[in-house]
């Protein structure tokens, strides 16, 4: 069974011996509780502790020296959890026949899994290459758990679609980082109406609602986890 120290464990490595039988690190590794093999000299990785050597001391917050856990955490959203989570929807209105439906679905997840209507704004924006400035303000207004970005973008006959395709996109994830705010891409990118249609509550189902669903689940990993 892999066991690994816990976070915020610091293992000094790299040490001398003093005389008074104390070790003076000469080097800093910082745990996370990612579990991940200990190469020699990585930094920033869990330690396996069969792989911590005898002379290695582990100093973890609370005094414990060499604490070890045979439990590895896996942090993850719950989709059941949403009481009290607020989310803000952008949309573009471009392809309005699209978004539209990607929205309804949306919505329709949000209430499915017990999101509250006054837990839900929808911000109207012209069109995909818009929604990123947009999110990223919401995101770090602090009102929300998480930022549903919902667009159309198909392509016509000249490489203006490459342009707002790429734009969307790198929008919705600058807004993520630079907000620290989950921001997610529901934007459909097709070569034609038909491909659109299909994935907007079509054959292929409907990318809003699944986009929603995801957003759920960012917003309670975020709020229940990595607060
Ligand atoms: N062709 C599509 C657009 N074009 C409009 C841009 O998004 C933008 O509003 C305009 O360039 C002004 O900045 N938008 C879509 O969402 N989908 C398209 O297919
Ligand atoms: C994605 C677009 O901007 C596209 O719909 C515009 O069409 P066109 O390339 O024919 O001007």
């Amino acid at each position: 069974m892999a066991s690994f120290v816990s976070t915020d464990c610091i293992l000094p490595i790299g040490f001398v011996r003093a005389q008074d039988g104390s070790f003076a690190p000469t080097s800093i590794l910082h745990f996370h509780n990612s579990p991940k093999t200990l190469s020699p000299l990585s930094f920033s990785h869990s330690l396996r502790a069969s792989e911590i050597k005898p002379r290695i001391a582990v100093q973890c917050k609370g005094g414990s020296s060499l604490a070890q856990t045979n439990a590895v955490r896996n942090l993850t959203g719950s989709v059941t959890r949403t009481q009290g989570l607020r989310f803000a929807v952008v949309v573009a209105r471009f392809n309005e026949i699209i978004t539209k439906q990607l929205l309804e679905g949306a919505l329709g997840t949000f209430k499915n899994y017990s999101v509250q209507d006054e837990d839900i704004d929808v911000v109207w924006v012209p069109g995909s290459f818009e929604i990123g400035v947009v999110a990223a303000r919401l995101g770090k207004s602090g009102k929300y758990h998480a930022i549903l970005c919902i667009g159309a973008v198909i392509r016509g006959d000249t490489t203006h679609y490459d342009a707002v395709a790429n734009s969307a996109a790198s929008g919705v994830l600058s807004a993520s980082l630079n907000s620290g705010v989950p921001c997610i891409f529901g934007v459909l990118t097709c070569d034609n109406m038909d491909q659109a249609l299909n994935r907007a509550g079509g054959k292929s189902g409907n990318k809003g609602a699944e986009a929603a669903l995801t957003a759920i689940e960012m917003a309670s990993l975020f709020e229940h986890h990595l607060k």
